[in-house]
Order: structure tokens, then sequence, then C-alpha cells
């Protein structure tokens, strides 16, 4: 096959693919990345952070990106990758975790909550993790008073505390405010997976913000030694762009291996060989955008937000619990018929493992009229 006859094959399964554009994708937490990444990821497709001494302007560039979140996240001295996703990101916090517990003697009892995204099965099923699960509140968030009370009877035996901000399914954020003080009173390790909440918390405006729930998640908690943030949701970056950061470069000897043919003598990432594409998109859709330019992104996706919660409510559907962020649950018993119906129909949500709801997440590709459709799509839907 010559080239355009490649290329005009490679178009037909492309077309196969959904269109963000089309305002049908309303169950993920991906969306089109802004215009500008398309030059950058360009510029940088050939570049291999795995291998940086090849690649000084990109590596300076992923260390710039890193202090550019850092900065949003209350730590200008954060250390930290860009790497292949939340999951890549979670499972580097928990290999952390599994190397400081095994230096202090510690047994590696983490407490996660089942809000916790599956990365985290993956981590307890690499790593031998003695998983703990606390009680939830009626928000969907973990019961601090009962992980107070566990971690006091059982001194000495927690390595680890996970706490989620914008929780998958639902949106929820826990406490960290509160798991801070008690990772400081009791000398444990606090990660923060904010993969998706990471770019929509610190841009909230506090109108949205509700009193049933402490929004503080970062570096400015003391007790926060590592954060996962994901450039690839509502960062606006090109998959794949995770972030992975810790409090100070003190976590890098728990990550470290030899690599002795590298141009760097060791390497802490788990992914080898990466592209540098997600770094320097980063850097450059951070620059573009800036705090207004994500603060505008974000308070828009929650009027729209803001908009379906209320619609919803117009047609006499309930949601599991009021949008945390720009996620909508919605009440429904039969949640696996109705996704499929609505599939059949051309719109893609998503269902809640932790309650009978569907799951919608409005990202920046949803428009008003989108929704409209939708909820005429939903409300025939269920009229049946
Ligand atoms: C709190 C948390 C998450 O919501 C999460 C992923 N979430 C959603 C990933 C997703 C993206 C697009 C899509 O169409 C469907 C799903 C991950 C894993 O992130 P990933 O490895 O980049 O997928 C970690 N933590």
């Amino acid at each position: 096959m010559d080239e355009l006859s490649i290329l005009n094959e490679l178009r037909k399964y492309r077309d196969m693919d959904l269109d963000y554009e089309d305002g049908t994708i309303l169950g993920s937490m991906c969306t089109k990345p802004h215009p500008l990444t398309r030059k950058i990821s360009e510029m940088f497709f050939e570049t291999n952070l795995g291998d940086p001494g090849l690649f000084k302007g990109t590596r300076e560039l992923e260390k710039q990106a890193i202090s550019m979140i850092g900065n949003v996240l209350g730590n200008k001295d954060a250390f930290g990758y860009i790497i292949s996703g939340g999951t890549e990101a979670n499972l580097t916090a928990m290999r952390a975790f599994k190397n400081v517990s095994k230096k202090s003697g510690k047994s590696l009892n983490i407490i996660i909550p089942e809000t916790a995204h599956f990365s985290f099965d993956k981590a307890k099923d690499i790593m031998d993790l003695n998983v703990i699960r606390p009680p939830l509140t009626k928000y969907f968030t973990m019961d601090v008073k009962f992980i107070r009370d566990y971690v006091f009877d059982n001194p000495n035996k927690i390595s680890g505390i996970v706490g989620i901000s914008g929780c998958t399914e639902l949106g929820s954020i826990d406490n960290i405010a509160e798991l801070s003080k008690i990772a400081v009173d009791n000398d444990i390790l606090l990660h923060v997976d904010a993969a998706f909440g990471g770019f929509v918390i610190p841009f909230l405006y506090d109108k949205y913000k509700l009193k049933n729930y402490r929004y503080e998640f970062d570096f400015s908690l003391e007790g926060v030694s590592s954060i996962t943030i994901d450039p690839h949701k509502m960062g606006l970056a090109p998959i794949s762009a995770g972030g992975i950061l810790f409090r100070n470069n003190s976590f890098k000897k728990y990550l470290d291996v030899d690599s002795p043919y590298l141009t760097e003598k060791q390497q802490a990432t788990l992914i080898g060989t990466r592209s540098g594409v997600g770094a320097a998109a980063t850097w450059g859709v951070m620059k573009l955008l800036g705090t207004s330019g994500y603060k505008k992104i974000v308070n828009d996706s929650m009027e729209k937000t803001y908009y379906l919660t209320r619609k919803l409510r117009e047609y006499g559907f309930k949601t599991a619990i009021d949008p945390v962020i720009n996620i909508v649950s919605i009440v429904d018993e039969h949640k696996n018929e109705t996704c499929a119906k609505l599939r059949e129909n051309g719109f893609h949500v998503s269902v809640s493992r932790c309650v009978d709801a569907l799951r919608i997440v409005i990202m920046p590709h949803i428009e008003f009229e989108h929704i409209d459709i939708f909820l005429d799509c939903l409300s025939n839907t269920k009229r049946y």
C-alpha cells in the first residue's frame, strides 16, 4: 500500500469513532484537547522522556510543567512527572508508600475509600496492599471519625491513607483537611487522588461550593505527601498526560531504579520509554489558559451542570447527591437498562457502582443544546 491509500484506509476506521463535538459523549472525563496542543504534539512527537539526556529541552519543560502545577497546588517545590495518566500516578504513589513503609518497618496497611478509582485495585494486586475501607458518610466521603479512632486503636499499623478529591463516580470530595491532621498526628503518608478534581477545584467559584464538603486538598495542608492530577482530563491536554506530584524530591529515592544504559543513571517512572508530548502540551496549555482560562472552563461547566440538575428535577428525576463538581448522578434503579437504551439512541452515559444511578460528566465539549436533546431522549426512554 502507498501512503495515501494507508491514510485513506485509516480514515475509514477513524470515522467509526465518536466525536466529542457531537455532544453525545456524556460519561467521559476526557474531552477535545485545546487546539494549540495539536501543533505542540507535532513539534514533540519524536521526543522520549525515558532517555531525558537526549531531550534536555523537553525534560526542562516537564520540570516547569510540574512547577506550574505545583503552584496551583500550593507548593513551588513540588517534585514529580507528567506520565501516562491517573492510573500510573496512583500506582507510583502506592509504590512510594510501599517503599517508605518498608524502610520504616510498618506493615502495608492503607486506608482507601470504596469511592476510589479502580486503579487502586490494580495497585493492591501488584503490591499486595492490605486495604482498609472505612464507612462512607451520606455525602459519599470517608468517615473521618472512624479513621481517627481506627488509627488510634492500631498505633504504628497504618502506613498510608488515600483521599479522593473529586471521586470518579459522583465527584464527592473527601475531608482532606481532617485526613491531613490525622496523617501529621500519626506520621502517616497521605495521597490525594485529584486526577479529575485537580484541574477543577482550585478554579471553582465559591457559589458552587457546598457547605457539606471541605474543598481544601492540596500541599497547603501539611499532611499531604502526594497528589495525582491529570492534565488530560479538565486540563485540556491531549492523552497521555497524567500527573504525579510529591511534596518534595526526597521521595525520589523511593522510586528510583538504576538505569545503566540511559543518559540518566536512575529512572523513577513506571513507564520507561515515554513521549514528551504530554509534558510539552501541559506546559503550553497552562501557559496559554492561565488561572483565568481554567476558571472560565470550570465555571462554564458548572453552570451547565446546574442547568442539567435543574431541568432533571423539572422532569421529575432525582440526583444521588447535589453536584459537588461537574458530575451529575441521576438516580435510576434500572441504570443498566436505561444506559443501554440511551446508547441505542446515541447517548453515551455511564453508570455508578456505589449507587443506582446514571453518571453524567459535564465536560467542556457539552453545550446547553446537547443537554436539552439528552433530556428529551432520557425522558422518552423512561416513559415506556
Ligand atoms: C479519580 C480518578 C479518576 O477519575 C480516574 C479516571 N477517570 C476516568 C477516566 C476516563 C476517561 C475517559 C473516558 O471516556 C472514561 C473514563 C483515574 C485514572 O486515570 P486514567 O488512568 O488517566 O484513566 C484515577 N483517579
